[in-house]
């Protein structure tokens, strides 16, 4: 059989476009209170959502749907969901931690323009799905590479995204009318921005810090450092 693969040049890219790549890799945030109330128009729109379903996925399963948020009502209730499940939240940590997490904006729902709640079909395709077998869990891991795609993109477009996960999932499928099988993988804030943080606010306001790399790198199997 003649093998269909078409080949197409897949060299570096030039060094303008490397360093526009690696700038977007590292200047991308998480925006809470950055949003301009200006709208996003449906071709910017449009390219994010392409973004995004140009992700990889398990076996080409393309689980993934876009629900779009504009409408304030639901924002309303959205909005509500997750001062419930922040209330909750914050009670889970030490006094000495709890103030500093109340002081905290974690999320955007009602200044971004829109909402965007990207979904995984866990049935898309039928039961057996190249590559999902050893691992159902596969077709949530391509669910969030389209979310790190759209969230890259909007970067390049200058839109600021919000990833709010602080909602209890019954609350999403009840204001969504999400069928069961449809699991609500990220509820993502979209919005242009002029600013954004040049780190992790969390690392900011002192809850967290990057990591450093070179202690997160094992060679030949767990726990092993070279040299
Ligand atoms: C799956 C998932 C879920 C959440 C987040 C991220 C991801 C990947 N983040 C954003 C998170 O706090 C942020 O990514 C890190 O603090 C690092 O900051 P930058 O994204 O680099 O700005 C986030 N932020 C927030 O304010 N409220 C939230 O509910 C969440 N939930």
């Amino acid at each position: 059989m003649q093998n269909p693969t078409s080949l197409a040049p897949a060299g570096p890219f030039s060094e303008d476009e490397r360093e526009a790549v690696y700038r977007a890799i590292e200047t991308r945030r998480d925006v809470r209170s950055q949003f301009l109330p200006k709208p996003i128009a449906d071709t910017v729109l449009r390219r994010l959502l392409e973004a995004a379903h140009h992700a990889p996925s398990v076996g080409f399963m393309q689980p993934w749907n876009f629900i779009v948020i504009r409408d304030s009502a639901v924002k309303t209730r959205i909005r509500q969901a997750f001062s419930r499940a922040n209330e909750a939240e914050a009670n889970k940590f030490p006094d000495s931690r709890r103030a500093l997490y109340s002081a905290m904006k974690l999320q955007g729902i009602a200044e971004a323009p829109i909402n965007l709640c990207i979904t995984c079909d866990r049935e898309r395709g039928g039961p057996v799905i190249l590559g999902r077998t050893h691992n159902r869990d596969t077709d949530i891991y391509s669910t969030v590479c389209a979310v790190q795609n759209l969230w890259l993109a909007a970067r390049v477009e200058g839109i600021g995204v919000g990833w709010v996960s602080i909602f209890e999932e019954g609350d999403l499928r009840d204001i969504l009318g999400l069928p069961d099988r449809i699991v609500p993988v990220a509820y993502l804030c979209l919005g242009h921005v002029d600013e954004l943080c040049s780190e992790p606010e969390l690392q900011t306001r002192g809850w967290a810090e990057r990591l450093p790399l070179d202690d997160l790198i094992f060679q030949d199997g767990w726990g092993q450092k070279s040299g």
